[in-house]
Formats: structure tokens, sequence, C-alpha cells
């Protein structure tokens, strides 16, 4: 890392990491009033009367002071506490980005125990909980315990508990792959300071032996032989003929190092027990490094707490879901019964698949629980719905929560949302596709995308998947790239020369009438896309994905001749799902009609009206354009008229209306004052209909490229059977998401049938 790069970070724009953001309007003479005197005094009398409003009135439920008096920062030392600000802003800032927690870091300078301790006493009514943090040993010990007992917030110093609970979770994990017993390994701890010591309690707490555990510090061996030991110290003090890190480090299974760089040398790894555990953590450099420690040998299960290799066990794995777990149930502290559903949560997420949008932001494609990975990535935005509700589950059991959660999907949602990655319409439709999996056809099924979607596909049990393609390549691509997919389906179109026969004859009986030579059937049956189609048709599947491979608008053109549009609608249509921050909309048609008529506006409105119902939402939806309600009469605004009125006169109880601006749609008050006439009412508007491909496909653009949104789709809608295209750069995420509305479409196969849009022709 270059130093002065670091420096430029942090001096560049306004100097720090972190800044203070007002949460209410205070544009107006009259929002300052309620903001401050006048108006502030009413919640001031209120807190008066009732302490616990402050929750509810102030920022306190979700302010975390860091405080620290900078005796032990990072492996620096003791540097004081002004110079430990930059770790302690970065912790404000990890807080934010991970768990939407407002930080205030706190700098105390003294050394002194009982006046840090008053100190933090006497601020602590401003915050909802305290991380101490980078205090040294052994004071750091007594502060804590003393804090615990005198307030009623959660206290914890991450250092000890933090890195106890994370590098727990990587040694359950370390134990699962090296098939090891917990209660019989051998530790061997260098380090008996403020992280050493949790850590080794926290192990103990897990299940490792005391008696299993020798502890060293600066002087050597903390054995029987040793004086002058503090009283944390004096409670490892092992029964051992060894005096030297080495000694003890003969046949042992862990090394766990918490202490200073470069003490660790390949040959004292060489001396421990055959699948050795290494544990490298001091920062910011390790006990020894990982190229030698790689190079030490070759069954060695590696970690330090440096971002720069695999298996960083750091504290931002944990903290921010701890606090945001204890915080949102008003815990009056934290316990152990947390901190153990902390790590038991952190271990068993880093055994699911990996998802695509982490292998992508570590350039690690192929990454999977094993050696390399024992805990999971810092980036993972599943950290937050896994530990905190762990956390909280665990304080509410325990007893001190003051608050309960009874509704754990809505805190969930709750969880998602604060995050700004909410998923939860897709996860509905997931969960609607994994109640009946169907059978659904990729005929791409060499693609490594597809693969990787498979394994995801099939580990949540959303379908059955057909793969198309040469089954060694298949089976090589799925060992090569470590994916969880144990036996696939496959159509090895080399190995299926009857069944291709068959559906050479049915295609050509079909499209002969429509210029197809039969010598033209057999070649487009040796196109895994016409295959997949087929299958469909000949009810050997349930429905068809593919496109990484093919231009969108050759495979729709294959489709629309293979399987054809519902006999109710002669028009297809592109649906995307824009997740934002404002809420969840859907848009159409985004892929397909460059130039529609009034009678294809009108078929692509009926068929968004259905596919939006398929997500359990009603539709309010809004046709737009650069006019309102009539202003202009020609050209697109014209069209949407005429298809208003048939809308209007054949869905009577579907809320669409239109023609107006986009901002007409999305402004409610705008709207029900200027035209108070609209069916609309004062429904919130969650679907827009473009009036051609130009505005829909830059409507998208603008929206994928500035909005920073998750869209999801393009969703094809009226095929006469479940077929969705993807895009050539789709992303594993919308594979699986189409797939699930693939199978959704499949559940709901007889409906399609049925069409309810013909009985209104
Ligand atoms: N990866 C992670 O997530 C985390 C890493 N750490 C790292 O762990 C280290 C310790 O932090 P912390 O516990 O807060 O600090 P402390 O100051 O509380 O403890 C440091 C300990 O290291 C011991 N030590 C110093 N030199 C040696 C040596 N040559 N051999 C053996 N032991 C030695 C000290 O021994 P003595 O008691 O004799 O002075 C002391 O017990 C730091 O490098 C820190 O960055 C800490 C927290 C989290
Ligand atoms: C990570 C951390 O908290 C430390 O090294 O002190
Ligand atoms: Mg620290």
């Amino acid at each position: 890392m270059d130093k002065n790069e670091a420096l430029r970070y942090h001096a560049e724009g306004r100097p720090g990491k972190i800044e203070v953001i007002p949460t209410k309007p205070h544009s107006t003479q009259h929002d300052l009033s309620l903001a401050y005197s006048p108006g502030v005094a009413a919640p001031c009398l209120e807190i008066q009367k009732n302490p616990a409003d402050a929750y509810r009135y102030t920022a306190k439920s979700n302010l975390v002071a860091v405080i620290s008096n900078g005796t032990a920062v990072l492996g620096l030392g003791n540097i004081g506490a002004i110079s430990g600000k930059p770790v302690m802003e970065g912790k404000g800032l990890l807080f934010k980005i991970f768990a939407d927690i407002d930080v205030f870091d706190i700098e105390l300078n003294t050394e002194d125990v009982d006046k840090f301790i008053e100190t933090v006493k006497l601020i602590s009514p401003t915050f909802g909980g305290i991380n101490l943090e980078d205090i040294k040993a052994p004071e750091c010990f007594e502060i804590e315990r003393r804090l615990k007992e005198e307030l009623q917030i959660p206290v914890m110093h991450d250092d000890q508990h933090g890195t106890a609970i994370i590098s727990g979770a990587g040694l359950l994990n370390a134990l699962k792959l090296n098939g090891k017993e917990i209660d019989r390994i051998r530790v061997v701890v260098n380090g008996a300071g403020a992280a050493a010591i949790s850590c080794a309690r926290f192990y103990c707490a897990l299940g490792v032996k005391k008696e299993n555990i020798i502890m060293c510090d600066s002087k050597g061996v903390i054995n029987t032989r040793r004086t002058h030991l503090n009283k944390e110290k004096q409670d490892f003090v092992a029964d051992t003929p060894f005096d030297t890190l080495a000694e003890a480090l003969t046949n042992a299974d862990v090394f766990l190092g918490l202490s200073v760089a470069n003490i660790l040398t390949e040959e004292m790894i060489r001396t421990m027990a055959p699948d050795p555990i290494v544990f490298a953590l001091a920062n910011p450099d390790p006990e020894i490094t990982y190229e030698k420690a790689m190079h030490s040998r070759k069954d060695i299960i590696f970690a330090t707490g440096r971002s720069d290799y695999p298996n960083q066990i750091n504290n931002v794995l944990g903290f921010p879901y701890i606090f945001r777990g204890a915080l949102d149930v008003q815990a009056c502290g934290i316990n152990e019964e947390m901190k153990l559903a902390a790590a038991y949560a952190i271990a068993d997420l880093t055994q699911e698949a990996v998802p695509e949008n982490v292998k992508m932001a570590y350039n690690e494609p192929t990454l999977a629980f094993g050696r390399d990975y024992i805990i999971p990535k810092p980036l993972d935005n599943r950290l937050i719905s896994r530990v905190a509700p762990a956390v909280a589950k665990a304080a509410i059991q325990s007893g001190i929560a003051r608050k309960i959660i009874y509704d754990w999907e809505a805190y969930d949602n709750e969880l998602e949302k604060r995050m700004g990655h909410d998923n939860r319409l897709m996860r509905m439709m997931i969960n609607k596709a994994r109640s009946n999996p169907k059978r659904i056809v990729f005929a791409e099924g060499e693609d490594l995308k597809i693969l990787s979607a498979i394994e995801e596909i099939t580990g949540e049990g959303i379908a059955h998947p057909i793969l198309i393609g040469n089954k060694a390549v298949i089976l090589r691509k799925i060992k090569e790239n470590k994916l969880n997919i144990s036996t696939p389906d496959i159509f090895d179109p080399q190995a299926e020369q009857n069944t291709l026969e068959k559906y050479t004859e049915l295609y050509y009986a079909r499209r002969q009438r429509a210029g197809i030579l039969p010598d033209i059937a057999r070649k487009h049956m040796q196109n895994p896309n016409y295959i997949g189609l087929m299958m469909v048709e000949n009810g050997d599947a349930d429905g068809f994905i593919s496109g990484t491979q093919t231009p969108y608008r050759t495979l729709l053109k294959i489709a629309k001749e293979v399987v054809g549009l519902r006999a109710c609608c002669p028009y297809a249509a592109g649906m995307h799902i824009a997740v934002t921050k404002k809420g969840t909309f859907f848009l159409a048609d985004t892929t397909v009609n460059s130039h529609p008529s009034a009678e294809t506006l009108e078929c692509v409105t009926a068929l968004t009206y259905e596919s939006v119902k398929q997500f359990d939402i009603e539709p309010v939806i809004a046709l737009t354009s650069y006019s309102d309600f009539g202003e202009y009469k020609l050209g697109s605004p014209a069209q949407i008229q005429t298809a208003i009125e048939q809308l209007h006169q054949k869905y009577p109880e579907m809320l669409v209306d239109g023609e107006m601006h986009a901002s007409v749609a999305f402004n409610k008050e705008l709207r029900q004052n200027a035209f108070p006439f609209s069916t609309l009412g004062d429904k919130e508007v969650n679907t827009i209909i473009f009036p051609n491909l130009s505005s829909g496909s830059i409507g998208l653009g603008i929206l994928k490229e500035l909005g920073n949104h998750e869209i999801i789709g393009p969703i094809l809608l009226g095929m006469k059977k479940p077929i969705h295209i993807l895009p050539m750069d789709c992303r594993i995420r919308d594979i699986v998401y189409l797939t699930a509305v693939a199978v959704s479409d499949a559940q709901k196969k007889q409906a399609i049938d049925f069409c309810p849009i013909e009985n209104r022709r």
C-alpha cells in the first residue's frame, strides 16, 4: 500500500472520512422552528417525563460512540489519542456503509482507567451503544468490565470480542475442512493482550479445552515458572515444560497470533501437526507473511488480518452487524449468547454458495468454501441479514432485549431496505417458484455464467434445470469451477439423435407451409436454441432460457417462429423492474416494439398489467409521453389517447391513465391538483408504459447508469409458453431471477393458455 496515496485519500476534499447530515427538512423558517427553538422544546419535555422516549425523538437509537485512548492502535502500539483518530473515523465509515449505523468517534486523552470510565459514563446518554477500540491490555479489561456493569446500553471492546467472534467463526470452518474435533485440538496463542485473551476465552466457549491452550506474550510462554502476571494472564498459566513459542508450537494444531509482525518462522510452522491452522492476525503486518506461510507447507490453512490475501479475519465482519442487532432490540448489553450466535451465523454463511456480486467485487470467479475461503468477504451484503437477526434473536432469548421483534420477515425486509438492497420482490418470486419447481431448459448449458446460475438455482430449489450441451464439457466446467451441482440433467445433442429426428419432423410439419425445407429443418435442429424451444413445444420442458450468446432480436425471432405468440395478442413486449429507494417500478416496453401503434400500446399495457399481478402487486399504470391528457393530438400522444380509451372500455377494473409526463405520473399531488379527473386518483403509480422503444430503452439506460438502482429483466411478455431471453451482458443474478419468473409462468400455464386478454377482444 502506497503511503502517499493513503495520505492523499485522507486529506483530499473535506479532511477526514465522516460528516454529519441532517435527517429532517430544513429549508424553510418553519422547518427551522420545528428543528430548533421553539419546536424542539416539545420532545425535550417528553423525554424528561420518560427518558426512554430519547429512542423515539432523537438519534440515540442508531448512534454508536467509537471510543479510544489510542494506547493500542492496530499493531502500532501506544500512539496517543489524536493519532488514533483516523482509525476511529474509519470505524465510523464502516459502521455506516455496512449497517447504516451513525458514529461519533471520540478520542480520550487519558491513560487513567478511572478517568476514562467516568468520561464514558458521563457522555453515555447520547448513545445507543459504545464500541471501545484500541485500548491496551490490561487496562481494557477493567474499563470494559466496569462500563458493562454500570451502563444499560451495549458496550463492546471490539478488539477483544469482535476478533474473538470472527476468528472463532474462521476456526469452526477450518476445523470442518481439516476434520479435526474442536475439543481435541492443541492451540498456541501468541500475544496475551486484549484480543488474544478474549479470543482464547471465546475458543473455550466454542469447545476448545482450556488445558489444550498455551499462551505466549513478549517474554515467552506463560507457564507456572512465570511471575508478575496480570490477572488475565494468570487465567492462562499453563503447566508445561515449554518456555518459547517455537517449543510450544511443536505438534500444535492451531497458531493464533495477536501480537506483532514477523515473529513466526517457516521452520516453526513445519513442526506443527498435519493440516495446521495458522491465523497470523497482527495488523498491519502479520506474524508471518502470506508468501512465507504458503511456502512453509502445503497442508496449511492460513489467515491474516489483511484484505490483500485470502481469508481476511477482520472484525469488520462482525461489529456493524452485532451492533445493528443489539440496537434494533434495544439490548441492555452484548452477552455471550449474542456473541456465539454471531460466530455461528458467520461460519454458516461461509458454507453457502458465494453470490456473483461478491465474486465480481474480488475478481475471484471460483470463490467457494474451502481452504482459501473460511470466512465471508467483507463486501458480502448477506452478512447484515444473517448476523444482525441472529444477534437480535439471541438478545431476546437471553432476556436482555427491551424491544421484542415478532415479525422476523418484516425485520429482514427492514434491514434490506435500510441498506438499499431491497430484493423482496424477487425473493417472493423465488419462494413462489420453490413451492412447485418446473423443468426449465437452458440452451446455453456450456456457458459458465449459466452454470454458475444453475448452482444457485438448484441450491435454492427454484427449478429442475435441463442443460443443453456437450456432457463432457459441462461436467469439466462444473469441476474446474468448483460448482456445487451434483447430478445435472444434461441433454447432449450428440447422444440424442432420435429425439432430434422427432423434433425435426414436428418442426417441419409445422413450418413446411412457411417456406421451410426438410434440410433447413434438420439444420435448425443442430442449434441448441431451436432444440430447447422444441423441448418446450413438445412438453419435454416447461420453460426456456437463453441469450448469453445470441443477440436478443435473433432469439426473439426464433422463439416467435417455434413457440409463437399468444393467440389473443399479436405482440410481444419486454418489461424491466427497477428497484429504487423510492420503491419498485415496472417499466415496459423496453425491448421489442420500436414504432408501436395504438393497438400495440393497448396490448403491451394489458400484458404488463397481467405480469405485474404475477408479482402479487396491484398495478397502477401510467402511459407516459411529452403531453398531458390530450394536450397534443398528433403522434404518440394521439396513439396513447386511443389506447387509453380502449383500455378503459375493455378493462374497467384496470387502474390506468394517460397520456402524461413522467413527473405527473410520479408526483401524485401534482397530478391530483392539475388533473383531478384522472382515474388514478390518489394512487401511487408503480408501472410506466413508454410511448415507444426509443424512450423505453433510453429511460432504462438512464436509470441504470445514473441511478445506482437494481434493474431486473427483461421479462418477455406475450409468448405462448414460458420463454425468456437474457441480454448478452446479463449477470448471474438475472439468470436466477428470470428462471424464477419462467417457473412462475409455467405454474400459471393454464391461465396463459386460457388467456384472459382474449376475452376482452
Ligand atoms: N485482525 C484483527 O481483526 C485484529 C487484529 N488485532 C491485532 O492484534 C495485535 C494485538 O492487539 P491488541 O490485543 O489490541 O493489543 P495489546 O496491546 O492489548 O496486546 C498486545 C500483545 O502482544 C504481545 N506481544 C508483543 N510482542 C510480542 C512478541 N514478540 N511475542 C509474543 N507476544 C508479543 C504483548 O505482550 P506483553 O503482554 O508481554 O506486552 C501483548 O500481550 C495487534 O497487532 C492488532 O492489530 C487486534 C484486534 C483485531
Ligand atoms: C482490526 C483491529 O481492530 C485492530 O487491528 O486493532
Ligand atoms: Mg482495533
